[in-house]
């Protein structure tokens, strides 16, 4: 078999280390690597010629990408992944006792065990290249860095700098690694392996010492300062995560112990933590997540339908969909955007859209002035149909007014190019009804975003029935380009997630009707796992863009979509949300920073009772009505599977990543026990709570989606 590490010996006493996991694009960690590197790191210490040792990558453009996830998600017990833990501890720190001076020589992803391994090495030296990125991402995953990173990290960069990066994920870039003394140099990738040669010559000494503020060096200088760190730490994770997510606490406290108690008894409740942490439900569904979405970018989206190259796109819209798109387009996908709107305000906003979100790429230092410049002058903007003859791809982002699509989808056709695509960024208008506008139907297509665009992952690729398979992987393989996740999703009022969003929001209406507190209401879905709650939501939204989609729904899906008569007297009482100041909240009170509830809203609507339901019965009633539709659209085709409807579900509306999404959260309900729930809320409230024929079914048979 391949062998995945091998050493070469130089003249000069220098030895290189290259791993290189055959027939793998990426190095990931294994656990069957452990035997053979241990041999060679013997052989090195046995060898009096090496008088140093450098560690590199044979990928082209990437170290190592962490443990590997499949070997994890293999894990039968909390014993078996503690000893995966155990296992790259006593590697890692083998090759921290080597006499000699080891370097890490990084090009590219360094993440997770791969930063650990190159933590375990007594210096490191990345190249400048934008794909060279550093971090400890466990956390995302529901895990810690479970190969000694709970250890070395804060020893090699300080405590506060290692919680923070732990507990966020975050991508470390060369320039911050070097700042942060992460790394002792940065080079071009041309001399990364000679800097790294001459670093071992040099010996260990070389190494970088973290800077530390005045405050930190005191703070972490006794155990009884450094609790001050961690106790802050814990506050402001059990605040962020409500309890949702075990890893984090353990992290704070595998850095808490190690740094209290040394490093062996770190390493020990490291171990532990992270074999429990493997075996939690909240990281089986985070991995989950990685899993799904590695697999869906291999995906053209349409069987056998190779991309046409999007060399140009026209936006047609700059307002706050369409500047957010063009935004995207030229910053994200690089590709030249030409921004259409009927007037200048349009036309500044989306050139404002851009410069924004390149400005805090300079500030951050992710980019230079000048490529700020380069990206802006990708953006060109027009008040008239001049020089779009060449765009692959049109998004329109006006009003959801039908009869103007199908102006746009004539201009487009009279304007452009024959292979031109359409895409609609509508939220719940049918593609099939804008494609009737359309002499060449098999180019239209629904693009839906979802606000604000340059944060949200999920795009919705809306196929209509002639819709050609060409125009969905171009459309897709554009989306991808823009940094996006796009789900395919079949024609249908309110496509996917819209369409499982609304009974959700409609429920939340009922019970605030029933004289719900807003706040309580909205804190039962946050303590759920929301990001926020249905009534934020919808103030963030604009009630006014609820009350347009209901009827659509509604009229097309039944009445099941119909929302509460009593929330027209919110827009008769022009409350739109945010967007005019006045809805559900206050806005622009000066006085104070708190989400405040405007009280004068439960008059408008009517309540005047408060009651306190519990919060679990709240989230239940509105979470179980958003999983029937979800299986609705499964059973109708408007999603191609349970894994597209979780993705979309968690990038889209924030479902809760730690319950995998309603497919994987109907799993581990039970089918059978969601049917009874949804039965009992039937006799409480009504038939929308009828469970649909699907889910009747696979309880019936004892089925379930995974
Ligand atoms: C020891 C403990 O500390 C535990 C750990 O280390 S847990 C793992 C921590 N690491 C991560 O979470 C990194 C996960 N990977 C990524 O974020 C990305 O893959 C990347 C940023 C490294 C690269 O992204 P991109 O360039 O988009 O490439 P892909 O995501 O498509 O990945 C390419 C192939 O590599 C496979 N892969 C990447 N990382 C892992 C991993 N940690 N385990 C297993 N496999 C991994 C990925 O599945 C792709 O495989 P394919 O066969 O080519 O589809």
């Amino acid at each position: 078999m391949e062998k995945t590490f091998n050493l070469s010996r130089r003249e000069d006493g220098i030895a290189i280390l290259t791993m290189d996991v055959p027939g793998e694009t990426m190095n990931t960690l294994k656990a069957e690597f452990g035997p053979e590197i241990s041999e060679i790191l013997a052989e090195i210490k046995h060898d009096a010629s090496v008088k140093g040792l450098v560690v590199i990558s044979g990928k082209s453009d990437s170290f190592v990408a962490g443990a590997d996830i499949s070997m994890l998600d293999a894990c039968t017990s909390v014993s078996a992944a503690k000893e995966l833990s155990q296992q790259g501890h006593v590697v890692f720190n083998e090759l921290e006792k080597l006499s000699i001076p080891v370097v890490a020589a990084i090009n590219g992803a360094c993440l997770g065990g791969g930063l650990e391994l190159a933590l375990a090495c007594h210096l490191r030296v990345c190249t400048d290249d934008k794909k060279t990125i550093m971090g400890v991402p466990e956390v995302q995953l529901g895990l810690l860095p479970g190969g000694g990173g709970t250890q070395r990290l804060p020893r090699k960069v300080g405590i506060t700098t290692a919680l923070d990066m732990m507990l966020t994920g975050k991508q470390i870039r060369p320039k911050q690694a070097l700042k942060m003394a992460l790394v002792d140099d940065v080079v071009p990738e041309s001399i990364l392996l000679d800097t790294a040669i001459a670093m071992a010559k040099k010996g260990k000494s070389a190494a970088k010492v973290a800077k530390k503020s005045a405050l930190n060096k005191v703070l972490e200088s006794t155990s009884t300062t450094r609790d001050i760190i961690f106790d802050q730490a814990a506050k402001q994770v059990q605040k962020k995560t409500l309890g949702n997510y075990p890893a984090p606490a353990k992290i704070i406290d595998c850095v808490k112990q190690g740094m209290n108690k040394g490093m062996i008894k770190g390493l020990e409740v490291e171990a532990s933590h992270f074999a429990e942490l493997v075996m939690s439900p909240e990281s089986e569904s985070l991995r989950s997540i990685f899993f799904a979405t590695t697999e869906m970018k291999k995906e053209t989206g349409a069987e056998g339908a190779e991309p046409r190259k999007v060399n140009k796109a026209l936006v047609i819209g700059g307002g706050l969909m369409g500047g957010g798109i063009a935004s995207v387009t030229t910053t994200k996908a690089k590709i030249p955007a030409r921004v259409k709107d009927i007037n200048d305000k349009g036309l500044s906003n989306a050139l404002a859209y851009a410069y924004k979100l390149l400005a805090k790429g300079v500030k951050r230092r992710h980019m230079t002035p000048a490529v700020r410049d380069n990206l802006m002058a990708l953006m060109t903007t027009t008040t008239e149909y001049k020089g779009v003859k060449d765009a692959d791809i049109v998004v329109e982002a006006v009003f959801e007014d039908l009869a103007l699509k199908h102006q746009m989808v004539k201009d487009v056709e009279r304007e452009c190019h024959e292979n031109t695509i359409f895409a609609s960024n509508t939220s719940s208008l049918p593609i099939g009804q804008i494609a009737e506008a359309a002499q060449r139907p098999e180019n239209v297509i629904g693009l839906h975003y979802f606000s604000p665009v340059e944060k949200m992952p999920l795009v919705e690729v809306i196929a209509h029935k002639t819709t050609s398979p060409e125009t969905i992987a171009t459309t897709v393989a554009f989306a991808r380009k823009q940094g996006k996740t796009p789900i395919v999703v079949q024609d249908g009022a309110g496509f996917y997630v819209n369409r499982i969003l609304a009974p959700y929001m409609n429920e939340a209406a009922q019970v605030l009707l029933s004289g719900e507190k807003v706040e309580s209401l909205d804190k039962a879905l946050v303590k759920f796992g929301f990001p926020v709650g249905p009534i934020t939501l919808l103030d963030e939204v604009g009630i006014d863009v609820g009350a347009k989609i209901a009827p659509i729904l509604t009229q097309e899906l039944g009445e099941r979509f119909r929302a509460p008569d009593a929330f027209d007297k919110l827009l008769a009482d022009d409350r739109k949300g945010r967007k005019n100041g006045k809805g559900f909240y206050q806005y622009g009170n000066k006085k104070s920073k708190a989400k405040l509830v405007d009280e004068t809203v439960y008059q408008v609507l009517g309540v005047s009772n408060q009651t306190t339901g519990s919060a679990s019965d709240i989230a239940m009633r509105c979470v179980v009505l958003m999983l029937n539709e979800a299986v609705r659209c499964l059973d109708e085709g408007i999603i191609a599977n349970p894994r597209d409807g979780d993705i979309g579900a968690i990038f889209g509306i924030g479902f809760p990543p730690f319950l995998g999404g309603p497919f994987r959260y109907m799993d581990s309900m039970g089918i059978a026990t969601l049917v009874s729930k949804l039965r009992q809320y039937e006799q409480q409230h009504g038939e929308r709570f009828t469970p649909c024929d699907k889910l009747i079914q696979m309880a019936e048979e004892g089925i379930n989606f995974y």
